[in-house]
C-alpha cells in the first residue's frame, strides 16, 4: 500500500471508524466519515481510492449510500467494500449485485482488512495506469486523439452551461514528407518531439494539447477569445520557428514551420463538435493551399481572417 492512496471509510460508529482507522493507518491516508450523507459529500471531494462502507447505519444505510454513489459522476468509479456484521448470503449477493468489490464480514481480522484494501488499492493503481497509458501518444508524450476527444466533449457541454467560448486550432508541419525525405523518419520523429514540447510550453494550463495523428496537433483552449487565440498560435508559430530546423535536399530546402486553422464558437445544444472541428481543420486546409506558414481563423459566414 502507498501512503499517497486514500482510502474513505464510512461508519456511524466512532470505535469502528478508530479500528479500522487504526488497521490502516500506517500504510495509507484515511479518511473518516460517520454518515452515509458525510460519506458522499467526502467523497466527492476528496476523491478517494476505496471506500470502506458500513452496511447497517441510521438514516440512510450502506445500500442506499452505494445506490447514490454509483449514480453521482464523480464517484461512479471509486470501487467500495462493504464492512458489515450481516451474515446471510442474501446481503452479501445484493451489494456485490450493486457494484461492490467486495465484501468483509465482522469480527474484523486486521491481516484481512489490510491484504484486501492493499489488493483493490493495487487493483485501482494499475487501473490508473492503463488509463494514463490509453490517453497519451507515447512518441511525443502529449494527450493522444482519445483524450482530446473526451477533453472536448467535456469542455463544450461546459462552455454550453456557462454560456462561454471555446477555440480550437489545428495544427500541422508543413512540407514533413520532404523533411523526412532528407534526414529518414527517425531524425522526423525527434522533429515531432521537439515541435509537440514547443507547443506544450506554449500551451501549459491554457487548455490541451493533442497529437490528432502524423504530423498534426489539435490545441483546445477553453474560454478564449479569437484575438486571445489567434495571439496563442501566433506564438506556436514563432517558438517552432525558433527551434531552427532547417532541412535541404537536391530540389528543396527549408525550415521546419506549422500551419494553423482556428475556430471559436460559444456553443448551444444545436452546435456540433464534428462540425466545429471540420471549420479548424477547413482553415488549416485553407492556409496549406494558400502558401503554409500562416494562421487561417474561420469567421461567421464565408470570411476568414488570415494572421502571420
Ligand atoms: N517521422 C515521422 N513521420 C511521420 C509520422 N507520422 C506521419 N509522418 C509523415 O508525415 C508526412 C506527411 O506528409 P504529407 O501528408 O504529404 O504532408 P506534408 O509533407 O507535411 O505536406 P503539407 O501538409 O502539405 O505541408 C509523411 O511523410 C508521413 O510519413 C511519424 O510518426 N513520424
Amino acid at each position: 500500500m502507498a501512503k499517497e492512496q486514500r482510502v474513505l471509510v464510512i461508519d456511524d460508529e466512532k470505535i469502528n471508524l478508530k479500528i479500522i482507522g487504526d488497521m490502516l493507518n500506517d500504510d495509507v491516508h484515511v479518511m473518516l466519515a460517520k454518515s452515509g450523507e458525510q460519506g458522499i459529500r467526502k467523497a466527492i471531494q476528496y476523491q478517494p481510492d476505496l471506500i470502506l462502507l458500513d452496511v447497517v447505519m441510521p438514516e440512510m444505510d450502506g445500500f442506499e449510500t452505494m445506490n447514490r454513489l454509483r449514480h453521482n459522476v464523480h464517484t461512479s468509479a471509486i470501487p467500495v467494500i462493504f464492512i458489515t456484521a450481516l451474515n446471510d448470503a442474501s446481503h452479501e449477493e445484493k451489494a456485490l449485485l450493486m457494484g461492490a468489490s467486495d465484501y468483509i464480514q465482522k469480527p474484523l481480522h486486521t491481516n484481512i482488512v489490510q491484504a484486501r484494501v492493499r489488493l483493490h488499492l493495487e487493483l485501482v493503481k494499475q487501473r490508473k495506469l492503463l488509463e494514463k497509458l490509453a490517453n497519451i501518444d507515447p512518441l511525443t508524450a502529449l494527450a493522444n486523439r482519445r483524450k482530446y476527444q473526451d477533453v472536448i466533449a467535456h469542455e463544450w457541454q461546459k462552455a454550453i452551461y456557462n454560456q462561454d467560448c471555446i477555440s480550437l486550432l489545428v495544427i500541422d508541419i508543413d512540407n514533413f514528407k520532404q523533411y523526412n525525405d532528407c534526414y529518414g523518419h527517425a531524425t522526423g520523429d525527434t522533429v515531432l518531439k521537439q515541435v509537440a514540447a514547443a507547443l506544450a510550453n506554449q500551451v501549459t494550463d491554457k487548455g490541451l494539447v493533442a497529437r490528432y495523428g502524423g504530423e498534426e496537433f489539435v490545441i483546445v483552449l477553453p474560454g478564449y477569445s479569437q484575438e486571445a487565440s489567434v495571439e496563442i498560435a501566433r506564438y506556436c508559430m514563432q517558438d517552432v520557428e525558433s527551434l531552427n530546423l532547417v532541412y535541404s535536399h537536391e530540389e528543396f530546402s527549408g525550415k521546419v514551420t506549422v500551419s494553423v486553422g482556428g475556430a471559436t464558437k460559444k456553443p448551444t445544444d444545436k452546435c456540433d463538435i464534428d462540425v466545429f472541428f471540420n471549420m479548424a481543420d477547413e482553415m488549416l486546409g485553407l492556409a496549406k493551399k494558400s502558401g503554409k506558414n500562416k494562421i487561417l481563423w474561420k469567421l461567421p459566414g464565408d470570411l476568414h481572417l488570415i494572421a502571420r
